[in-house]
């Protein structure tokens, strides 16, 4: 079967995009999908699957699917894509205009230069906070905030943050001493998660700029992550280690995201979104990837 494509990175967190306003795919074939497109070798390569399509909700509907082919419920830097996708197409016809996802319905803003867009806006909405919602294995706190976390005989401090998908944050001093492989893989699978969990590793530089590694419920280490990103200024705020209602920069590995707590609660999220390649997938079901 032949699957038409567009490959989009925000900050090198890539993915493979397949435009169901124009196309169709079989839901059952989705994971195997996911998996095929992202896999190096074999595949054309990236930190997984995301689908656009048309929305009864919003103005557009964006699905995410991990690189291992689990799907996810939402994707800052597939949000910011799927914005710049949907407005060069002309599927949407303001600067301003809303996105469904599994997880919400968000509102995008992108910033046209000459009908091509570089730069979006997305009012993430409010973070989750209760144990119960990330969700988190124990009593139902408001509030997880710098809680002992043993794992692999260290002790840890984690606070944990949904943005629609469940993150566990960790301060570190120096973010190159941040053990993403060694404990990335184990705690996203840590029983105390029962869903998994995004992992980031955060150093706070100062109270407006922080360093930021992940390790991806789903992909592994990508060069960046929207969602995570935002956890890690809220898990910073909480910690007092960064500003409510102030622009703080994130440095992920591969680049920057200016994201804002603000006093009513929403999250904002301002970045690059770029297009790679178009092309065509031959997906073919008798070479199942595991
Ligand atoms: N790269 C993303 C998040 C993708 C989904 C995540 N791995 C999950 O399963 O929750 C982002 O930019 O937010």
């Amino acid at each position: 079967m032949e699957v038409p494509f567009i490959k989009m990175h925000g900050l090198g967190n890539n993915y493979i995009y397949v435009d169901l306003f124009q196309n169709k795919l079989k839901e059952e074939e989705i994971p195997d999908i996911a998996r095929g497109v992202s896999n190096v070798n074999t595949g054309i390569g990236s930190d997984g699957l995301i689908l656009i399509q048309p929305s009864e909700r919003a103005d557009v509907a964006m699905r995410i699917f991990n690189r291992d082919g689990s799907e996810g419920n939402t994707c800052g830097n597939g949000l910011r894509c799927t914005a710049k996708y949907a407005y060069e197409q002309g599927y949407v016809s303001t600067e301003q205009f809303q996105i469904e996802t599994k997880a919400n319905v968000v509102d995008a803003e992108v910033k046209p230069d000459r009908g091509a867009v570089h730069r979006v806006t997305i009012n993430m909405g409010k973070p989750y906070l209760r144990r119960s919602e990330i969700p988190m294995m124990g009593h139902d706190d408001p509030e997880v905030v710098a809680e002992p976390f043993q794992v692999n005989q260290g002790e840890w401090k984690v606070t944990a943050v949904s943005m629609g998908n469940p993150h566990a944050v960790f301060f570190v001093d120096a973010i190159e001493n941040a053990p993403l492989k060694e404990l990335g893989p184990v705690i996203e699978k840590d029983q105390r998660f029962p869903e998994g969990v995004n992992v980031e590793f955060v150093e706070a530089i100062s109270k407006r700029e922080l360093n930021f590694r992940v390790w991806e419920r789903g992909s592994g280490i990508t060069q960046a992550c929207g969602t995570g990103a935002c956890a890690a200024v809220v898990a910073a705020v909480l910690n007092d280690q960064a500003d409510l209602d102030e622009d703080i920069t994130v440095h992920l590995q591969g680049g920057d995201l200016t994201i804002r707590w603000s006093v009513d609660g929403a999250v904002w999220m301002t970045g690059d979104a770029e297009t790679i390649a178009k092309g065509t997938y031959y997906y073919n079901q008798q070479q199942k990837v595991e």
